[in-house]
């Protein structure tokens, strides 16, 4: 994929947030930042409140306590492929573009660098488990977007689909992107910092 324009300095940084969910103290006291350019990987085991964190940073749930700051566009991947399922993908993706203001030819440069580029005459209801979650990054990515929060971006991709999704966010970074992955899986995000959410386990 050709390199998109260098993204503007961005950055996003939470600031003593707890998270609440029910009446369950999640975690509390967490703070991060990530600037233009860098990476960062959540982890944490099964429940610890990662993608409550992810919510939380992008602006879908209210900390109990604490602020996030960001500047800068983002665009959130989680396992909600936000996709219609009754239309092909072609059309589905076709439909965030347009919302998006994303060109057909960098869509259609995205599908390739998400390996969709096949797929698009697919109704989205019949893909498989790895190729919607490529669909769904070519949904997050095309968006233009500098800041990317990934929520387990490898959930049933195979070997080589990963090496991919590991090169996009390399790559994002290197434009002055930021990507921060919450994943219970090992990820090769170069320079990438690592924040266990279990360590503020309230
Ligand atoms: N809407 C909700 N209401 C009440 N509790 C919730 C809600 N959503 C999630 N939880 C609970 O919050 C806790 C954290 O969930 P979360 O999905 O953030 O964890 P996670 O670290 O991402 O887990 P996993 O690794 O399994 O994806 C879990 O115990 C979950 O049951």
């Amino acid at each position: 994929m050709e390199p998109a324009a260098a993204f503007p300095v961005s950055n996003i940084s939470a600031t003593g947030i707890a998270c609440r969910r029910g009446d369950r103290l999640l975690f509390a006291g967490l703070s991060l930042r990530v600037e233009s350019g860098g990476a960062l990987h959540l982890t944490g085991p099964n429940g610890t409140g990662k993608s409550s964190l992810m919510r939380i940073l992008a602006g879908l749930l209210r900390p109990y306590a604490g602020e996030v700051e960001r500047n800068g566009a983002m665009a959130l991947l989680d396992e909600r492929p936000a996709l219609d399922a009754h239309l092909p993908l072609g059309k589905a993706l076709g439909f965030w573009a347009r919302c998006d203001g994303v060109a057909p030819a960098r869509l259609e440069e995205v599908a390739g660098a998400c390996a969709v580029d096949e797929l698009l005459d697919v109704p989205v209801r019949y893909l498989s488990t790895g190729q919607r979650k490529r669909a769904a990054l070519a949904r997050t990515i095309a968006a233009g977007a500098p800041i990317w929060l990934l929520d387990e971006p490898l959930n049933g991709l195979d070997t080589s689909s990963v090496a991919m999704v590991e090169d996009l966010a390399m790559r994002h970074c290197e434009q002055g992107g930021i990507c921060i992955v919450a994943s219970h899986q090992p990820i090769a995000l170069p320079g990438a910092a690592r924040l266990d959410v279990a360590d503020y386990t309230a």
